[in-house]
Order: structure tokens, then sequence, then C-alpha cells
């Protein structure tokens, strides 16, 4: 019986691991390995979800680029209506690159520098969300002189708990995100008088891998009460930006859906009379998550009393998650054997860094050479990847169908340090 992966567009056909309907095994032939592969179909029913929660309600989802920023996936979230949430002035790039509807751009992010807020501002994207006063003040002098109006949601900071990895939580007070809810509304009252600046909505993004709504409810009734704070004091907001976080399936997670999400949240806002506001979303993880697995070669077993190691072909430079979070991605054979023994092995990469693992006492049937699917690698993978080691960044393929698209090719060795010099002697 093949065994059935935690991402449906990467499943076991005839004792194969396939990417829709590409064997897995031809793609490592064909483009080598470490190699990233996408499914477009995943991020198209990832995309459904979002699509079937909104429904008929005013809602910007606006895919957080940060998880995964190749061209070809933000085209195809382009294409389905998304918007973007950009950190910085190379995501605006990207996004622009793209012909991105700069109209459904928010930029997030705590320390943007004056180049940035210019070329967003000459872009005209639909809001900055803002992070302290200090990012107010010099945001107000840039558009006054570039002579624009910069619109701007405050970035509250609604000290909630997400009940996520301490790394990967960003709404509690000792995080440097946003701005302390007790300081909002005068910083708000601050910003309305500001030349230069127009007040449209107020945002929080209180973290990453949400299983539950509770979270978003709590940050939710906070915003609520700073709402109608700024409503008593001749503020009106147009939109509410309720950040991004919803969990994937690594493992066994239950899952926040994003009906179940925006049902709650909808539901609030009516109790309160807000049901007009405009709710944009922030979604990465959740819609590339699962659409992307990292293929990787065993070069070599090895064996200790202490310890099995397989030494495989990627690294922590190609997916950093593992030893940066003790994060889990499911590690399947994509050709199963049945007649290796199956022993616990660390899954570890050719760096020369003790924390260079990718996964850690999994049971495994293997033999040197074969290939193995690093799960749910499709968000903060190769957008998180290095050149440590001087090791070229994996190629990024597209399956779609029966399609294969190289959609970024393997960095050359040439090109890692073709751009330096040496000093003249
Ligand atoms: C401001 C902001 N928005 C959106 C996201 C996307 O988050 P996620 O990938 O968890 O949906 C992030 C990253 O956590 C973020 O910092
Ligand atoms: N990079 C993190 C998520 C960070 C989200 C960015 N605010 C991860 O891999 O889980």
């Amino acid at each position: 019986m093949n065994r059935v992966t935690v991402a449906p567009q990467f499943q076991f056909r005839n004792g194969v691991l396939h990417a829709e309907n590409i064997p897995l095994t031809r793609l490592a032939q064909e483009f080598g390995t470490p190699l990233y592969v996408y499914s477009r179909q995943a991020l198209n029913e990832a995309w459904k979800s979002y699509r079937q929660a909104v429904g008929q309600r005013n809602v910007l989802v606006c895919y957080g680029m940060k998880a995964n920023s190749n061209l070809a996936v933000l085209n195809e979230f382009k294409n389905l209506g998304a918007g973007f949430d950009i950190v910085s002035g190379g995501e605006l790039a990207r996004a622009l690159a793209i012909g991105a509807d700069p109209h459904k751009i928010v930029f997030s992010g705590v320390g943007k520098q004056a180049w940035e807020m210019q070329a967003a501002l000459k872009a005209g994207v639909k809001c900055f969300n803002v992070e302290s006063e200090a990012e107010l003040a010099r945001l107000a002098q840039v558009a006054n002189q570039a002579g624009a109006i910069a619109a701007v949601s405050l970035r509250v900071n609604p000290d909630v708990d997400a009940k996520t990895h301490p790394y990967i939580s960003t709404g509690l007070k000792e995080n440097k995100f946003g701005i302390a809810i007790e300081q909002a509304l005068a910083v708000y009252q601050r910003a309305a008088t500001l030349p230069g600046i127009k007040v449209l909505g107020v945002d929080c993004h209180i973290g990453s891998q949400i299983t539950e709504v509770a979270p978003y409810l709590d940050a939710l009734d906070k915003l609520l009460a700073l709402i109608e704070a700024l409503a008593q004091a001749g503020i009106a907001i147009e939109h509410l930006d309720l950040g991004g976080g919803i969990g994937i399936r690594y493992t066994d997670e239950t899952l926040l859906s994003p009906t179940v999400l925006l049902d709650a949240v909808f539901e609030r806002l009516e109790a309160h009379g807000l049901g007009h506001l405009q709710v944009v979303l922030e979604p990465g993880r959740s819609l590339v998550g699962n659409a992307g697995v990292l293929l990787t070669s065993v070069e070599y077993l090895k064996h200790s009393e202490a310890k099995n190691f397989a030494i495989v072909d990627a690294a922590m430079n190609d997916l950093i998650r593992p030893t940066l979070y003790g994060a889990w991605h499911d590690v399947e054979p994509v050709a199963p054997r049945t007649e290796s023994a199956t022993l616990a092995y660390d899954i570890v990469g050719p760096i020369c860094e003790s924390g260079d693992w990718l996964a850690r006492d999994r049971q495994l049937a293997i033999k040197q050479g074969d290939l193995l699917a690093i799960m749910s690698a499709g968000a903060y993978a190769f957008a998180m990847a290095s050149q440590y080691n001087t090791r070229p960044r994996a190629a990024e393929i597209m399956v779609d169908g029966d399609q294969v698209h190289v959609v970024r090719p393997r960095e050359t060795l040439a090109s890692l340090f073709d751009s330096e010099s040496v000093l003249p002697s």
C-alpha cells in the first residue's frame, strides 16, 4: 500500500512519489539534486480555500511573499487575483516585475528605509503598515518631499500569545513588532494631524504557523476596542488588516481553515456594527507551504555507536527551518524500499556545522544513492536559502500536470563569486 503524504499534490503512484503527474525520480535525474519542486495545482488549491472562505465579503488577500517570492509563484497568485504583502524594496521590485496592481500592495516591516518608502510611494501602494512613531515621522517627511500622501495603518502589537514557536510569534509585547496597543490611540491622533499622512486602517500580525482561532479573536477584540476609541476621537478607518499566520500540516497538526477564521471575524465585526470594513489578510505559509518539496540524494550512510547518519546533498543553506526553529519536516524516500533494514537516521548535510541537520531520528529503510523528499518545503525554504560554504542555491521547478518548468535554474559556481574582486598588488 502506498503511504499517504501531508501534501495532496505529492503522492505515491506505483511505489514512486510524484509531483502531480511527474515522478520525482525523473526530475532528480534531469535536473540533479538538491532540487526544489513546486506544484502549480497546489498553489491553486490553496488559493481556492481562501477564495471560498471570502465568498461575497469584502476581503483583500495579500500574499505574504516572504514565504516564497519566486516570480512564477507571484505571477500565479497575481493572476488568481491576489494582492501582495511586501516587507522590502526588493519585494516591491519583484511585485512590480510581475505587473502586480500597486493598489493591492500593503507594505509591512519594522525597519523601512527612506528609499524603500520613496519607491513604494512612487509605485502607489495601497497602504503602509507603520510599526513605530519614528517610522511614521519618517514616512510623513518622505511623503511631503515627494508631494505624495501615504495611506497608513498602524501595526498594533496587541500582546496576545499566538501559541506558536517563540521565534515566529510576533504579537507579544516583548516582540520588536508593532506599536503597543496602549500607545496606539495617541499615535493615531498624531498620524491624523500629520501632513503627508492619511489614516486608512488598523493592522496586526500576531505570528506564524497558528492552528487555533482563539489568538486571532483575542487580538481582534483588542483591535475592536481601539477602533471604537478611534471613532470617538473622530478617526474613521476603512480596513482592518489581520496579517497572516494560518498554519499548515507538517505532520499531524489540526488546521485552522480560512473559512473558520473569516466567519468568526465577520461575526464579531457585525456584532460591533463594523461589517462594512474591508478585511485584509496576509497569508504566506498557508498558500505555499505544502506546494513544495526539497529533493535530496543520500551521499553516504554512516553508522556510529551513538547514531546513524544519512549524509545528503541538501543542507542548512537550502533549508534552515529545522536547525533554526527545531522545525519538523516529514522525510519520504521517493522510491521506498522494503528489503533494507529500517534504522533511525539523522538526516544531515555536508556543511561544516553540527547544526546542519534536516531531520532527526527518522525510521528509514534507505541505501546510499537513494532519493529523499523533504516535505512541506514550499514556504520559508528556498526563500531563506543562502550560499554558505559556497554552495550554489538549488534549482526551482514548477510542475503543472504533465508539464515541467524550470522557474529558477541552479546557480553556477562562477556566479557565486564573479562580482568579487581581489585587491591590487
Ligand atoms: C507582517 C507579516 N505579514 C504576513 C506574514 C505571513 O505570515 P504566514 O506565512 O505565517 O502566513 C508575516 C510572516 O510571519 C508577517 O511578518
Ligand atoms: N521563517 C519562519 C516564519 C517567519 C514568518 C515571518 N514573519 C518559518 O519558517 O516558519
